[in-house]
């Protein structure tokens, strides 16, 4: 760390802490650094390589087909299959080199690709069983890159206990600029789905009785610092930080947590299935607490209250990173998206199931719950 400045991570700063990658598949000597130069047989040799350490630990159960053939062939899921997709788009989603500095490396593309369609499953109470990836991109696009990304995408099942997961294929194609598109399939886990509306009988309890909102997974707030922290100009950084007092100067520790959530979000995986029977409705953060909760609020014409006590226990360890970017941390808490943690109404008479804790309340109608604020609107919108 630099003692002249802010300990921010510099231009194509290596992600610091233990997220070492599973060791890289050995990189055969391919001539060429491009996709042009490699071709679309040596671009898949390359994901092959890298996607080598899922199948080697996950080999496919008799009968089925993996990667090579026009479509895998999958064993049947009892109970059925969870299929969900989601995209990432470079310049939306992600930067290439962001105005703090730091270089996006396909590694997290490839990451969180995978952190946010696995998501999805969990919050549906399902176990991820297979994707399949769609990568795009220019020409001139190193291959490095590309390995990268399949390195993360691999990693990422593997460190984030995505244990019945392998990948089932994928697709190449040309576009003016990067573009990752990943589509999860999944099993229902052994309490069944958790829809985001309640059944009858939840939802009539909790409209006269009242109910608890439980939220399980990282703390919200700390994928939206790190993005704020991304977009602000280096050279502004460094200016804020030397004007905060020493005590409110963000550490290294603090920076690289911020920016480490946004990059590589880690969705509690395993807290969906094992909490489904606990819950009468749930659903994954993506777009914002706030936004999120309005939904699952919506779906089930109720409201969610989250708790005063909770929202400033969440956003204290965000104080400092807010003065150095002049938001008030309360904002990423509950506008925040990209932690992908799961959130929920819990069932009547039930107990809080391992992983979540209570954030807040659903008032049984008409009432307003004391020291709590509804939540709301605040959070992303693509198109907005
Ligand atoms: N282009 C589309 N065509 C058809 N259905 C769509 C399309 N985009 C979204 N949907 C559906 O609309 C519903 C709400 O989508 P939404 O993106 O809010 O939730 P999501 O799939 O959980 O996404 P995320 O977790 O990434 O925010 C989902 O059931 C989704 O499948
Ligand atoms: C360059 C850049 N600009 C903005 C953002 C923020 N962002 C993108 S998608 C999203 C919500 C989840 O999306 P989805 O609902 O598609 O899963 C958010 C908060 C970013 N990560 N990178
Ligand atoms: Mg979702």
């Amino acid at each position: 760390m630099r003692t002249s400045g802010p300990p921010s991570p510099g231009p194509g700063a290596q992600m610091p802490g233990g997220e070492a990658p599973v060791p890289a598949a050995e990189h055969h000597d391919d001539g060429a650094r491009t996709l042009a130069g490699l071709g679309e047989a040596g671009v898949l040799r390359l994901i092959g390589r890298e996607l080598a350490v899922v199948e080697e630990r996950r080999p496919w159960p008799e009968g089925s087909v993996g990667i090579g053939d026009d479509a895998a062939l999958l064993p049947v899921s009892p109970g059925g299959t969870l299929v969900s997709t989601d995209s990432m788009a470079e310049g939306h989603d992600w930067l290439p080199t962001w105005p703090a500095g730091v270089r996006t490396r396909g590694f997290d593309v490839g990451w969180k690709a995978a952190a946010q369609n696995l998501s999805d499953i969990n919050a549906m109470g399902g176990v991820p069983t297979a994707l399949v990836m769609a990568l795009t991109g220019p020409r001139r696009t190193e291959a490095a890159w590309i390995a990268g990304v399949a390195r993360g995408l691999a990693t990422a099942l593997l460190r984030l206990g995505a244990d019945e997961c392998r990948v089932a294929g994928g697709d190449l194609g040309g576009a003016d600029r990067a573009g990752l598109a990943v589509t999860v399939l999944g099993r229902p886990g052994a309490h069944g789905v958790l829809r985001r509306t309640m059944g009858e009988q939840d939802l009539a309890a909790v409209r006269s009785e009242g109910g608890a909102v439980v939220h399980a997974g990282s703390a919200p707030g700390w994928a939206a610092a790190g993005l704020a922290l991304l977009l602000t100009d280096r050279a502004e950084l460094e200016e804020r930080w030397h004007a905060l007092a020493p005590q409110d100067r963000p550490g290294p520790r603090e920076l690289v947590r911020a920016v480490r959530a946004q990059l590589r979000p880690r969705p509690p995986l395993g807290a969906g299935p094992a909490g489904a029977g606990a819950l009468a409705c749930g659903m994954d953060v993506s777009d914002g607490l706030g936004r999120d909760a309005d939904r699952l609020a919506a779906a089930n014409g109720v409201q969610l209250w989250a708790d005063e006590a909770w929202v400033a226990e969440a956003a204290a360890p965000l104080r400092r990173l807010g003065r150095l970017l002049d938001i008030a941390p309360e904002e990423w808490v509950l506008g925040g998206g990209e932690d992908y943690g799961l959130l929920a109404v819990l069932r009547p008479g039930h107990g809080v199931p391992p992983g979540f804790r209570v954030i807040g309340a659903v008032p049984s109608s008409g009432r307003v719950p004391a020291g709590h604020r509804l939540l709301g609107e605040a959070g992303w919108d693509h198109f907005a």
